[in-house]
């Protein structure tokens, strides 16, 4: 699905990422862990053609078969659009505080697909109900909602689009621990469901424990280990990896 080979990022000379690679396999739960500035968030923006200006990129992130790298800001916005689903960290900077749920919802999901309000209507509020949300929030604002649900919203979003890939930037950090494992329940459902291929950034090994296939390990822009979660978990080689599982217990 997703095959990023040697990728190196830099900002204004300063090496952020060296030398990259790692694969995300479809239809797995593939995380990226490392702790904070080890790179994971511009990994993710070199992907998403999200870098800052300045940054120099060398290396390939095969995107079904396509060079990320290798295409323009166009080419990557239509295979956002068609392709890939993204989750940050705080939902509520994904939601324009002044404009309704329903709007905003069709507008990341229907609208995206090409279906009419009614459609959307429809699918829409199956899905929300599944999760565990009223219709009643199609008429609210984001700032009525809580962090909890605004993220069960973008979930929701993903169930009705079903993108190839989903990306999800450290969805649970700005979460208290139960609303937490609600989501992660929910994202592995996603997974399970509709086989959806997903790449989880956290910098929380029992996020990782609980929710991943695969893991991808970054420390100081590089990437130290990769593997499966429960070979990793059992059996890690690079010192970085072990320093992070003894500090679980
Ligand atoms: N716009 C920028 N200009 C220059 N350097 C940047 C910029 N954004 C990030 N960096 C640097 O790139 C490095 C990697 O940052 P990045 O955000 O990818 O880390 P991260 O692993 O995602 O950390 P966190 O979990 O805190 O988000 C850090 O040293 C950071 O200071």
């Amino acid at each position: 699905m997703l095959k990023v080979d040697q990728l190196s990022i830099s900002i204004n000379e300063k090496n952020i990422v060296e030398d990259s690679s790692f694969l995300v396999p479809r239809g797995k739960i593939t995380s990226i862990i490392g702790e904070s500035g080890s790179g994971k968030s511009m990994t993710v923006a070199a992907l998403l053609g999200n870098l800052p200006l300045g940054t120099e990129t060398t290396g390939k992130a095969l995107f079904d078969g396509k060079d990320l790298m290798d295409s323009s800001t166009e080419e990557i916005m239509g295979i956002r659009k068609t392709d890939i689903f993204t989750i940050f960290q705080d939902a509520a900077n994904s939601f324009n505080p002044s404009v309704k749920m329903e709007r905003q919802l069709y507008a990341f999901s229907g609208g995206r697909n090409g279906d009419t309000v009614k459609q959307f209507r429809a699918k829409m509020s199956s899905i929300l109900v599944e999760l565990g949300l009223s219709v009643a929030i199609f008429h609210q604002y984001p700032f009525e909602l809580s962090g909890g649900m605004l993220q069960r919203c973008m979930i929701a979003c993903a169930l009705y689009v079903k993108p190839n890939l989903l990306i999800a930037d450290e969805p649970t950090s700005s979460l208290d621990r139960v609303v937490q494992k609600e989501f992660i329940d929910i994202l592995k459902v996603l997974n399970e469901k509709q086989g959806t291929t997903t790449l989880l950034i956290t910098h929380d090994l029992d996020i990782v424990a609980e929710a991943a296939d695969e893991m991808i390990v970054m420390h100081a822009g590089k990437v130290v280990e990769t593997g499966s979660v429960a070979e990793l978990f059992a059996r890690p080689t690079h010192p970085y990896t072990k320093r992070l599982l003894e500090s679980r217990f």
